[in-house]
């Protein structure tokens, strides 16, 4: 369960250079952004020839001595001419940069998602849940931001005040320069605000990761919190995380409204001394009164782009920072890789000869979990690892799985080290079963061939049928196409357990762990899932961790660990008569060990 003060430290700095490491994402549709260019160009130029088309009707056809009805026609209907164009380029480029920006952030978040599963277990045992969900999800869809509504108005916004300033000098160079007193102004005030929005934003993303880190985590443990009656001091913990985000929320949005509105202000002052120092050169005669309405209208399409782009800082900072995020998981290496040249397996010629030789392991560093770990494992037998909670068996399950890596020793296969093995190979030679079944949403036929499309309906059926899971899919409403939901909540205990007999029986690997269910069956089911797991040992090597001696009595050897060192391995009656921990206990409660 996350505690509050597991929050994370709320992050300092993001930089341009986070988005800049995402930008090879855009590189396959560099053409259509080039082509956004092109229609943003068009659109600007409408919205810049509109004021001029108006100063010229006014100047030439309407203050003259000489009015001209036909010539405000021709100006009338070239003005909506513009408009239709400019309204046209403007829905195409929205169009095409929307496409253009979703298609990169499908491939980031692809890229992710796919760099988060190549990681290694330690990788997870460092994370949140609900953290990695927030990348994936939330930040990837921010930066989508970035590509689309940032990118838009970096051009459109940027080229408008440019075409807007070419204009207002092409008028008047005078009056011009005049308006070009905002611009230091303009700067100011964004010096003031850029350092206050950026801190709130990242606060406001890094508190809401935080409650969906929590959520994630929660909504996994349901069932523990309700049985420990923790649903309140949970719900305290949750309003707790949720009015930090709110208070950072408010704060976010509180200061970038304050930064929204010194601009307002400063476009109305400027239109107001326009019209003062305008307004004196018309009745001086120095300017023509069309070129006044022109400069008006300029002043204030001036501040659109300059307004809409500060609005676009919001999304500046809150893209970089989730760029920094996403950055950050994309930057560890999976510890565990495939090195250059695996051994060339083919699969029916594994035996299943499992070997351990000197292998010391902690999970982090000066914490020893196992210790000089020896044991040979000859093809086809049948093992049983036993010892206490906390003694090691999972780890050295992991060990051999490859999810972690030993710190000295060595682990083989048929004689030759896992490492050698790609981890895709070695999966397919080592199944694990956990106690702990996943299931996942899809059918009963999904979930045994794991989505392995080349796994056909009939061996889905014979797997079902040789651990006997085949009656009670028979009994399910829809056989093998009823639907699994929320981990499998739909079925018992042991139906899942069965489930996953058969799963593992369809990959077929040569060597089979199997953690064996703590979980208190009733007689019938045990029975069944026993019958399952004598099924899904035949002609494999086989490893159970056992939480109950009575499954591993007639075990070929029976591995018995003590607080990370092998401390005898032996048949049942060998270790009996030994009088050992083994023999300890076997004494102990009839047959009862571990958790
Ligand atoms: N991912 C992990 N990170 C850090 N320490 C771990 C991790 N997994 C296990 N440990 C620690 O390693 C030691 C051995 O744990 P392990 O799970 O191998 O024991 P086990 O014999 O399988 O116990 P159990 O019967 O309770 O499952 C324990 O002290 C445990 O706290």
């Amino acid at each position: 369960m996350s505690r509050i003060e597991g929050a994370r430290p709320e992050p300092q700095k993001a930089g341009m250079s986070s988005l800049g490491r995402l930008l090879p994402y855009a590189r396959p549709y560099v053409w259509q952004f080039v082509l956004v260019l092109v229609l943003v160009v068009i659109f600007n130029a409408s919205t810049v020839m509109q004021p001029y088309l108006v100063k010229v009707a006014i100047d030439s056809d309407i203050s003259t001595k000489h009015p001209s009805y036909h010539g405000l026609l021709v100006i009338a209907l070239i003005y909506v001419g513009v408009v239709i164009v400019g309204v046209v380029a403007n829905f195409a480029q929205t169009v095409l940069l929307q496409n253009a920006g979703q298609n990169v952030i499908r491939s980031i978040r692809l890229s992710l998602f796919s760099h988060i599963e190549r990681q290694a277990m330690r990788f997870f045992d460092t994370r949140a849940v609900g953290r990695l969900v927030t990348n994936v999800s939330n930040d990837t869809e921010t930066v989508s931001q970035f590509f689309t509504n940032f990118f838009l108005s970096l051009i459109r916004d940027g080229l408008s005040i440019v075409m807007i300033v070419f204009a207002m000098f092409q008028l008047n160079a005078r009056i011009a320069l005049y308006c070009m007193v905002i611009i230091p102004v303009i700067f100011a005030i964004s010096a003031l605000f850029r350092g206050r929005l950026r801190r709130a934003y990242q606060t406001t993303r890094t508190r809401l990761s935080n409650v969906n880190a929590f959520l994630a985590e929660n909504l996994a443990g349901m069932r523990i919190i309700q049985i420990f009656h923790q649903e309140e001091r949970q719900s305290r913990a949750f309003e707790a995380l949720n009015e930090s985000h709110r208070e950072a929320n408010v704060h976010e949005y509180r200061t970038s409204v304050w930064f929204n509105r010194a601009f307002e202000i400063l476009g109305n002052v400027a239109v107001a001394a326009i019209v003062w120092v305008g307004g004196g050169a018309v009745l001086r005669h120095w300017i023509e009164f069309g070129t006044l309405y022109a400069f008006i209208r300029y002043i204030q399409q001036f501040f659109q782009p300059i307004n809409a782009m500060t609005q676009q800082w919001n999304t500046l900072q809150s893209s970089m920072v989730a760029a920094d995020r996403i950055g950050q998981v994309l930057a560890v290496q999976p510890e565990i890789e495939d090195v250059a040249q695996t051994v060339d397996i083919r699969k029916a010629e594994i035996r299943g000869r499992v070997e351990f030789r000197h292998v010391t392991f902690g999970y982090k560093p000066g914490q020893l979990v196992l210790q000089d770990i020896n044991f040979t494992i000859e093809p086809g037998q049948f093992i049983g690892v036993v010892g206490a909670t906390g003694a090691g068996k999972s780890s050295v399950m992991s060990l051999l799985t490859r999810f972690y890596e030993p710190q000295e020793g060595a682990i083989t296969v048929d004689g030759v080290s896992i490492d050698a093995y790609s981890q895709e190979d070695l999966h397919a030679i080592i199944g694990i079963v956990q106690q702990d079944v996943s299931l996942f949403t899809g059918t009963v036929k999904d979930n045994i061939r794991l989505f392995r499309q080349e796994i056909s309906d009939e061996t889905v059926r014979h797997a079902a049928e040789v651990v006997g899971a085949d009656t009670l899919i028979a009994r399910l409403s829809h056989g093998y196409e009823t639907e699994l939901y929320g981990k499998g909540s739909n079925l018992s205990a042991g139906e899942r357990q069965l489930i996953s007999f058969a799963r593992i029986v369809a990959l077929n690997p040569r060597v089979l762990i199997l953690d064996e269910a703590t979980a208190s069956l009733d007689s019938q089911t045990e029975e069944l899932v026993q019958r399952g797991l004598n099924a899904v040992a035949t002609n494999r090597t086989t490893i159970v961790i056992a939480h109950r001696l009575s499954t591993i009595r007639h075990a070929d050897n029976i591995l018995v660990l003590d607080k990370g060192r092998l401390v005898e391995q032996g048949t049942h009656f060998e270790l009996v008569r030994r009088g050992g921990l083994y023999a300890a206990l076997d004494a102990q409660s009839g047959v009862e060990v571990g958790p």
